[in-house]
């Protein structure tokens, strides 16, 4: 109990601390213009109900030439007209209802496929601080699973809903021309269908939503258990037990409610099941009784009961429609949630593309607040010459890596402006910005691929000899050719299978690729042994000359070489200027020199 509600006020506070998503618009009329795309197959598909529809009033009718007139009258010529048409007809709605159905299952196809793009679309679009703030888990749940979860609803409702109005129209009008007492007899009962619908649609509209965020809870948990970080925290601290406790919770909870969702859909199709007999219980006794009085022949009751199953079937079934586009509607909710979710970073209307930079970059009275009123950057001023190498130094918090997210837009200044050759950066467009900068972070990562393909996501039309060119730039081409497949030696998703100077090389040499013209650099500050370091450092080296650069530094030769330093505390710039000019200064800067750099100075 305790871990569900863990978990249900982590899932509030990432919808809430999302802030933007949303929900606009969720209504049936919605969900139908999912189809709006499809009008000649939905077409098709009313024509050929129709055409089958038709086909369906046939076979009572034989029964009745059969009956009253074939078998009376000894009229065997009939009799076997009738008989041939008895087995011609299925043949012939079978052909059909193959081709129907064909079309049937391309329209729902064809909408899930679009419901997914859509939202893989605008997840694309997203800021950083979506994904930092959202669970992996639950984003690949939404994509795949809830769009899998109204699949049934997609791929049947619509058709089912044309076929069977069309199939119920037909057989009223069939039924009032045969005999209108019997007719409006048959429609006694109906009242009795409609009544428990609407119960049963929110009884399971409530459960379908529950289950979809147990489940999205569950892929959260899932992929941050068997993400590679989550699985070493688990065994370095041992905590297997109670994540299996925590897992079994909630695997439970999704079995109940799919139980309950089932019995409810259960108790409602019984309920369904014994209107249509008494239905026809009420045609045969009134039915019969004419017949004894002669007013009404047997063929004529026999077609109205079969008539009946053509009539109490297809509105059961569409009553369950509604009941399950009303289920469904907990799921399309969390589907058109992410589907309106506003980017918080976008290209402005008016945005033009940024010439090629020559690399001045500035920053004006920039704030940035990750929540209202907390500031993780506040009133931030600096410039950077082209060429120059400006180092941020700062303590752990004090808004480092916030600040160079704002160079590349990660994120948009709350106050203030970032300039790059003075256009402010949110006057022109992302591809063009994010065109002439580079990023190498900490934090190397490196897809589930070959080498050559995760060096090629810099620059995809790079060729073999540039990719080589770059790496051996980066000091890395000696170690990929060494490998077992070379540049085709798959790297694991996180680029496990290389130690973490190699992953870092690497970056530099996408870096290398990409030939921007500014860099933003996060310095490692896990101590890789003095060879990789000095192979790391060389290349980077190599990499700033000639271009702008930021870089969070830790290493003492970054901030000895820096064109200028500018120390953050708390979000604000404390100091800036060369590193003589701070050391003699003796504030905060001094003392990061002295704790943090200690150590490198010694060894020098
Ligand atoms: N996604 C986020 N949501 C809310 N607050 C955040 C988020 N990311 C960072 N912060 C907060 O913003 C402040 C600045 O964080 P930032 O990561 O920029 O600092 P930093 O100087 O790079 O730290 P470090 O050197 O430890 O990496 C911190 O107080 C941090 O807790």
């Amino acid at each position: 109990m305790r871990n569900d509600a863990r978990w249900e006020s982590s899932r509030r506070e990432t919808l809430q601390s999302r802030g933007k998503a949303t929900l606009k618009d969720v209504s049936l009329r919605r969900i139908y213009g999912l189809f709006r795309g499809y009008r000649w197959q939905l077409g098709a598909i009313v024509g050929l109900a129709l055409l089958a529809a038709v086909m369906g009033l046939i076979p009572p009718l034989v029964m009745k030439e059969i009956i009253d007139k074939a078998i009376p009258q000894g009229d065997k010529v009939l009799l076997m007209q009738m008989i041939a048409l008895m087995v011609l007809l299925p043949l012939a709605s079978g052909l059909l209802g193959v081709w129907q159905n064909h079309e049937n299952t391309k329209v729902g196809q064809g909408v899930m496929r679009d419901l997914r793009r859509s939202l893989f679309r605008n997840l694309q679009r997203q800021s950083m601080r979506f994904f930092t703030d959202a669970k992996s888990g639950e984003i690949i749940q939404r994509l795949t699973g809830d769009v899998q979860a109204v699949q049934n609803v997609v791929t049947t409702v619509i058709v089912s809903a044309i076929t069977q109005a069309v199939i119920v129209l037909t057989t009223v009008i069939i039924i009032f021309a045969l005999d209108w007492r019997l007719a409006l007899l048959s429609t006694v009962i109906l009242p009795l269908f409609i009544l428990p619908v609407r119960k049963v649609a929110n009884i399971r509209k409530r459960l379908r939503g529950e289950t979809q965020r147990v489940r999205g809870d569950m892929s959260a948990q899932l992929g941050e258990i068997f993400g590679v970080s989550g699985a070493l925290l688990t065994r370095i601290f041992q905590q297997e037990r109670q994540q299996e406790k925590q897992f079994d919770e909630l695997n439970q909870k999704v079995m109940d409610l799919e139980l309950r969702l089932n019995l409810v859909g259960r108790w409602y199709g019984m309920v369904l099941g014994i209107l249509g007999p008494l239905g026809t219980a009420l045609i045969y006794m009134y039915g019969g009784w004419n017949v004894v009085q002669g007013t009404m022949t047997i063929g004529s009751i026999v077609a109205f009961a079969a008539y009946l199953g053509r009539l109490y079937g297809p509105i059961g079934t569409l009553l369950n429609l509604h009941v399950e586009v009303a289920t469904a509607l907990g799921v399309f909710q969390r589907i058109f949630e992410y589907e309106d979710m506003e980017a918080e970073v976008a290209d402005a209307p008016t945005a033009s593309e940024l010439p090629a930079a020559a690399g001045h970059i500035a920053f004006d009275r920039v704030s940035y607040a990750y929540q209202q009123g907390k500031y993780a950057l506040q009133d931030v001023s600096f410039t950077a010459l082209p060429g120059e190498v400006v180092a941020i130094v700062g303590p752990s918090g004090a808004g480092k890596s916030t600040l160079i997210g704002m160079l590349a837009r990660l994120y948009d200044p709350t106050e203030g402006t970032v300039a790059v050759d003075g256009c402010d950066v949110k006057e022109v467009t992302l591809s063009s910005l994010r065109s002439q900068v580079a990023f190498v972070t900490q934090e190397s990562f490196l897809f589930h691929a070959s080498v050559r393909e995760n060096l090629r996501f810099a620059r995809l039309d790079a060729t073999d000899e540039e990719l080589e060119a770059a790496c051996r730039q980066a000091y890395i081409h000696d170690t990929i050719a060494a490998m077992p497949y070379g540049y085709d030696t798959m790297v694991g998703e996180r680029g496990h299978r290389l130690s973490g100077g190699e992953r870092q090389r690497l970056a530099i040499a996408r870096a290398i690729l990409k030939n921007p013209r500014i860099l933003v650099l996060d310095e490692a500050t896990s101590h890789l042994d003095s060879e990789s370091e000095a192979f790391v450092q060389a290349a980077l080296d190599k990499l700033m000359l000639g271009r702008t650069t930021l870089v969070i530094a830790h290493r003492l030769s970054t901030i000895l070489s820096a064109d200028r330093i500018v120390v953050l505390e708390a979000g604000q710039v404390v100091e800036a200027g060369r590193h003589d000019e701070l050391l003699e200064r003796e504030g905060l800067y001094a003392r990061l020199y002295r704790t943090q750099f200690a150590k490198a100075l010694e060894a020098i």
